[in-house]
């Protein structure tokens, strides 16, 4: 199909961490791309001016903020929101939008991480999934067309997170035993496979869960692939479950909140506690000829030229 027959996205979040990857897909497979971006300000860092400058230089029309954006939603065919956690409430409002703009043909809502309609953690993460939970009933209540995507973990953020190759150290910290399993999904992957979903007949008004099989594991064997790959053996401090849980209830916000996030996913192994449901989609299945990075092929990145750290916020 030609660049005008593809269908045109705006995407909100575009030029945070996910959002980068998010927009440079959108325009690899030739969707005309719109970015809703605050305007940039004489506060503005340079990576922001040089990634505005990236962006307009592969094609990408910046939507600055204060425009109107019923004008901007009627311009396009689907809106993909990347926003960070405090700004996941603030959805509400491209909700209402969408219905009054009425074109719109699906809508990803920031979603990206955990299964939250199947899942529930200690107390500071779950009061962050409420909030998406009530999007999501939003959503559904608002008749839009929309996909819910599940990516799990992170791949570039939970491999610094873990490993830390960033930092010159001897000891990595196991939270619990270290054997529980987690997907992992590289964040360059969680784009490509989500600008396929969102135009997919295949997934409308349903979620997609992002769990390849190569990519399960556990931090032992996360540690023991780098230690193998680096020729570093690292000493391994354990923090016990019981340890952990009292983090939840003691640190300060967000670090308790990062906290609840570990138990969730490495002591409990959440992610892996459940299968996936008649009507739920897995994205390597859906797009088999995509040849998603492997962890281990992440390692091998890692190696030489390791992504930038980076701290969600909440
Ligand atoms: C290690 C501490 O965790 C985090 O910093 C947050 C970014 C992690 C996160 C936030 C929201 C999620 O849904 C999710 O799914 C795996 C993961």
């Amino acid at each position: 199909m030609d660049r005008e027959a593809k269908n045109k996205i705006l995407i909100f979040g575009g030029t945070g961490n996910l959002g980068t990857y998010m927009v440079k897909a959108s325009i690899k497979l030739g969707h005309p791309t719109f970015v809703f971006a605050r305007p940039l300000t004489p506060q503005s860092t340079i990576n922001k001016i040089n990634l505005h400058k990236e962006f307009q230089s592969s094609g990408v029309t910046i939507i600055q903020e204060h425009e109107k954006i019923v004008a901007i939603l009627r311009q396009v065919d689907i809106v993909i929101s990347v926003l960070p956690f405090p700004q996941v409430p603030d959805q509400i409002h491209i909700i209402e939008a969408i219905k009054v703009a009425s074109n719109i043909k699906r809508f990803l809502p920031s979603e990206f991480g955990v299964e939250e309609d199947r899942l529930s953690f200690l107390p500071p993460f779950e009061a962050c999934l409420v909030k998406k939970r009530k999007i999501r009933r939003a959503v559904e209540a608002s008749g839009i067309p929309y996909t819910y995507v599940s990516a799990n973990c992170f791949g570039a953020y939970f491999l610094n997170y873990l490993l830390r190759p960033h930092e010159q150290h001897e000891d990595v910290t196991i939270y619990g035993s270290g054997e529980a399993k987690a997907p992992f999904t590289y964040e360059e992957d969680i784009a490509n496979y989500t600008i396929r979903v969102a135009n997919d007949p295949r997934t409308c008004n349903k979620i997609v869960i992002y769990k390849m099989q190569k990519n399960i594991l556990s931090q032992i064997e996360l540690i023991s692939l780098w230690e193998k790959k680096t020729g570093k053996y690292f000493k391994k401090v354990h923090v016990p479950e019981e340890e952990l849980v009292k983090l939840t209830e003691t640190l300060p916000f967000p670090d308790n909140v990062r906290a609840s996030v570990l138990h969730g996913l490495f002591v409990k192994g959440d992610l892996v506690k459940y299968e996936l449901g008649e009507n739920d989609l897995e994205a390597s299945s859906l797009y088999p000829d995509y040849k998603y990075t492997t962890v281990d092929q992440l390692l091998d990145v890692f190696l030489v030229d390791p992504p930038k750290p980076a701290l969600a916020t909440f």
